[in-house]
């Protein structure tokens, strides 16, 4: 990677590129998920476990919640910088932040807003009325498809049949006693480079590849295309970046560090990344985060095990691990840490059976 300096609305920064080289190689096909749809468990299932990411249509959201916080967000990105600032505080963690990501030296081209959303939270206080409104209304709805979304998760891992097994994972994150739900809306000006610099090769990050470390997130975004996933390589093929189509009517999930845990690894966590604009326009994405209460034990569900089947990481609650998570750099793999070595021992268990 490349430190360089671009010139745009937000300053001269050092930006880190990403190599484009890495992303050659056909288009790949993000799942495209019905939630309302008859097989919508086993897809959702299927998704999580290949790649760890899907895109969801059919989420009953009203267009005009999303149209809404699109509109209220870029009025309050218009705005003057020290505004900002004092309407938000700035990001440690929550609050309005400009180019530089967590506490630990990770940079990107953007600015955000990142707030508490939990059901009693009054994330953002002092934000203009219209864009208070119009969070805690986008934020009511997405949290809705996050439920479904979880509920299809628990059915398409084998939960579904009693009550409890389909709601176990929902129940962590919503209507629980305080659960960590997050809400970031962030905006990536156009990075337009100087004359001279070529861009074939590489891209300007505006958000570093990294996995997020809660549950389940789920995110929109405007028209402006940005972000990427990496396809996790086998024998055969190497890893490669792939572009997610900017698709505004719909959600795309994400699963997160602590849902591959709770799933003993059946779930990947998905790497992912934002590359900068390169057109006229800017990207705005909104990212409903669901995480568990602090006190909350991330350890495989039993109901998922087989028998005999061993945890692949060493246990751990939401608090430990957010902590943890909060002293890594971006790209850090924080998972790593916990890992035990007991993969080869289930897979062999598992052949035997
Ligand atoms: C560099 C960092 C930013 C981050 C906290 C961290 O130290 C490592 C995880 C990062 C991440 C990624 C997903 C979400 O955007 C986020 C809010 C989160 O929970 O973990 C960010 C953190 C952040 O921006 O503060
Ligand atoms: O802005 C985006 O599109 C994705 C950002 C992201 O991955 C994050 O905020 O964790
Ligand atoms: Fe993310």
């Amino acid at each position: 990677m490349v430190a360089i300096t671009a010139p745009s609305s937000i300053e001269h920064i050092p930006l880190v590129r990403c190599p484009k080289g890495a992303n050659a190689g056909p288009q790949a096909v993000i799942p495209c998920i019905d939630l309302s749809a008859p097989g919508a468990a086993a897809a959702v299932a299927d998704a999580c476990r290949t790649l760890g990411f899907f895109k969801a249509t059919n989420h009953g959201v009203p267009a005009g919640l999303a149209d809404a916080l699109e509109s209220s967000a870029m009025a309050f990105f218009a705005l003057p910088h020290q505004e900002k600032l004092d309407m938000s505080g700035p990001a440690r963690p929550l609050g309005y932040g400009s180019k530089s990501i967590g506490s630990n030296g990770d940079v990107g081209w953007l600015e955000y807003l990142l707030l508490s959303a939990g059901a009693a939270s009054s994330g953002g206080a002092a934000l203009p009325a219209a864009l208070r409104a119009a969070v805690e209304a986008y934020t009511g709805a997405v949290r809705g498809v996050g439920c479904r979304v979880m509920e299809l998760m628990a059915e398409g891992l084998g939960l579904g049949a009693s009550e409890e097994g389909r709601c176990v994972l929902r129940r962590m994150v919503v209507g629980c006693e305080g659960s960590d739900e997050m809400l970031r809306v962030n905006h990536y000006p156009p990075c337009l480079l100087p004359p001279g610099r070529d861009r074939d090769e590489c891209g300007v990050t505006g958000f570093g590849e990294h996995t997020d470390p809660q549950i389940i997130s789920v995110l929109r975004s405007n028209c402006t295309a940005g972000l990427q996933i990496l396809l996790r390589g086998d024998y055969s093929s190497p890893a490669r970046w792939v572009p997610v189509p900017p698709d505004p009517d719909s959600f795309f999930v994400n699963v997160g560090d602590s849902l591959q845990v709770l799933t003993n690894g059946r779930f990947r966590s998905v790497k992912h990344r934002v590359l900068a604009p390169e057109g006229e326009e800017s990207r705005l994405s909104v990212i409903y985060f669901g995480g568990p209460a602090a006190s909350q034990r991330i350890a495989p569900l039993e109901q998922v095990m087989r028998e005999g089947e061993q945890s692949l990481y060493r246990e751990f609650t939401w608090g430990e691990y957010k902590k943890a998570a909060y002293k890594t750099r971006l790209g850090d793999n924080r998972l790593g840490p916990y890992e035990l070595q007991h993969a080869a021992a289930n897979d062999e268990a598992a052949t035997k059976k």
